[in-house]
C-alpha cells in the first residue's frame, strides 16, 4: 500500500474521532478566540470528552498556556497546537516490534480479551513481517474455544502461513512447545503466538500464561521476547483499565490498538501513551490485512486533531 493510501485510510478512520473533538473545541471554523482562562478550561474539557484522559488534557493544557496564554488564536492554530502536544505524547512511545532475536525465532505472545481483535492482529502482523520477507509461523494457544482456531486457521490459510494447532481443549503450552521446535528446525524468524483471553477467570489465565512462559524458556531464556496486549480502541477508557489488569497478569511488553477506525473514542490511543508509556507498536484501522501498521506519530497526531 502507498504512504498516500495509508494517510487516507488514517484520516477516514479516525474521522469519528477528530469530528467530535472539533465539534467540541471553543473556537468555531473560521473564527478566533483569546486563549483566556475559560478557552483554555473549554479545550481541557475536549480532550477528555475525546477519551484523551485527564493526564494528557492536563499536560496539553498547561503546554498551551505556557506557549500562548492571552494571545488571539484561531481554530486552525488551535487544532495544530493541539497536534503538535499530542506528538509529543506518542513519539516517545510510537515503536515497530522489530524482528531482532538471535537466536531465531523471535517468540511474540499476542494477549488481550476475547473480542479485541486478536485473531485479526495476529493475521495483520504476520502480514507485516511477511512484507519485510521475514519467515512467520503461527500458533494456536486459543484452544479454549473451538471456533477461535478455525478463525486462526482460515487467516493463516488467507496469508500463506502455517499454523500449529492442537484439539479444542488441549494444552497451549504442549501447543507452543510443538511450535517453537518447528520454528527453530524451519528457520522461521517470527513465532505468533494466539493466548485465551479469559480475563474473568484471572487466576487460570496466570497459570496458564505462566506454563507457557516456563516451556519456553526451557528452550530459549529470551523467549517469549514480547507479550503484546491487544486493545480495542471502542472500549475508550476500560481498554486502560485492561492494560492494568494484563500487565500485572502476563508482563505486558507493548501494545496493539485496534478499531480506531470504528469509533469517536481514539484519542484513547494518547491517555494509553500518556498513563502507561509502554511502547506502542502498531495500530488497527480496519478489518483488513492491510489495515494494521506501524504508526507514525505525527501524522496520527495530526489525524486525531483532525489538520489535513
Ligand atoms: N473495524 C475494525 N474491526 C476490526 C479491527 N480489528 C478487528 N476487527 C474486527 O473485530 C472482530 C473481532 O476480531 P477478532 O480478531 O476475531 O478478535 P479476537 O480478539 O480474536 O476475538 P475472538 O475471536 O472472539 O477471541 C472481527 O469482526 C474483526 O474483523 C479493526 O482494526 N477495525
Amino acid at each position: 500500500m502507498t504512504e498516500t493510501s495509508w494517510t487516507q485510510r488514517l484520516f477516514g478512520g479516525f474521522a469519528k474521532t477528530s469530528e467530535r473533538l472539533s465539534a467540541n473545541l471553543p473556537v468555531a471554523s473560521g473564527g478566533s478566540a483569546k486563549l483566556d482562562e475559560a478557552t483554555l478550561d473549554e479545550v481541557e474539557d475536549a480532550l477528555i470528552l475525546s477519551d484523551l484522559g485527564p493526564s494528557a488534557a492536563a499536560r496539553i493544557r498547561a503546554r498551551l498556556a505556557d506557549k500562548r496564554f492571552g494571545l488571539e488564536i484561531t481554530q486552525r492554530e488551535l487544532k495544530e497546537a493541539v497536534a503538535e502536544e499530542i506528538a509529543a505524547i506518542l513519539r516517545p512511545v510510537a515503536k515497530p516490534l522489530e524482528i531482532t532475536a538471535f537466536p531465531r525465532p523471535q517468540v511474540i505472545l499476542v494477549i488481550g480479551v476475547n473480542g479485541s481483535g486478536k485473531t485479526t492482529t495476529i493475521a495483520k502482523l504476520a502480514h507485516l513481517f511477511q512484507e519485510d520477507d521475514y519467515g512467520v509461523l503461527l500458533a494456536a494457544g486459543d484452544t479454549f474455544r473451538a471456533a477461535a482456531i478455525g478463525q486462526l486457521a482460515t487467516w493463516a490459510g488467507r496469508i500463506g502461513v502455517d499454523l500449529v494447532r492442537g484439539p479444542e481443549g488441549g494444552d497451549p503450552a504442549a501447543i507452543v512447545f510443538d511450535a517453537v521446535k518447528q520454528a527453530t528446525d524451519t528457520g522461521i524468524d517470527a513465532l505468533i503466538v494466539d493466548t485465551a483471553g479469559r480475563l474473568q477467570n484471572k487466576k487460570e489465565l496466570m497459570e496458564e500464561l505462566a506454563k507457557i512462559r516456563r516451556v519456553l524458556g526451557r528452550i530459549n531464556p529470551e523467549a517469549p521476547h514480547d507479550v503484546v496486549l491487544v486493545l480495542d480502541a471502542t472500549n475508550g477508557q476500560n481498554a486502560l483499565a485492561q492494560i492494568d489488569v494484563f500487565k500485572e497478569v502476563a508482563g505486558v511488553t507493548g501494545l496493539i490498538m485496534t478499531k480506531l477506525d470504528g469509533t469517536a473514542r481514539g484519542g484513547v490511543l494518547v491517555a494509553a501513551a500518556e498513563q502507561y508509556g509502554l511502547p506502542i507498536h502498531a495500530i488497527g484501522v480496519g478489518e483488513k490485512m492491510e489495515d494494521l501498521r506501524p504508526f507514525d506519530p505525527d501524522l496520527v497526531a495530526r489525524v486525531i486533531a483532525g489538520v489535513a
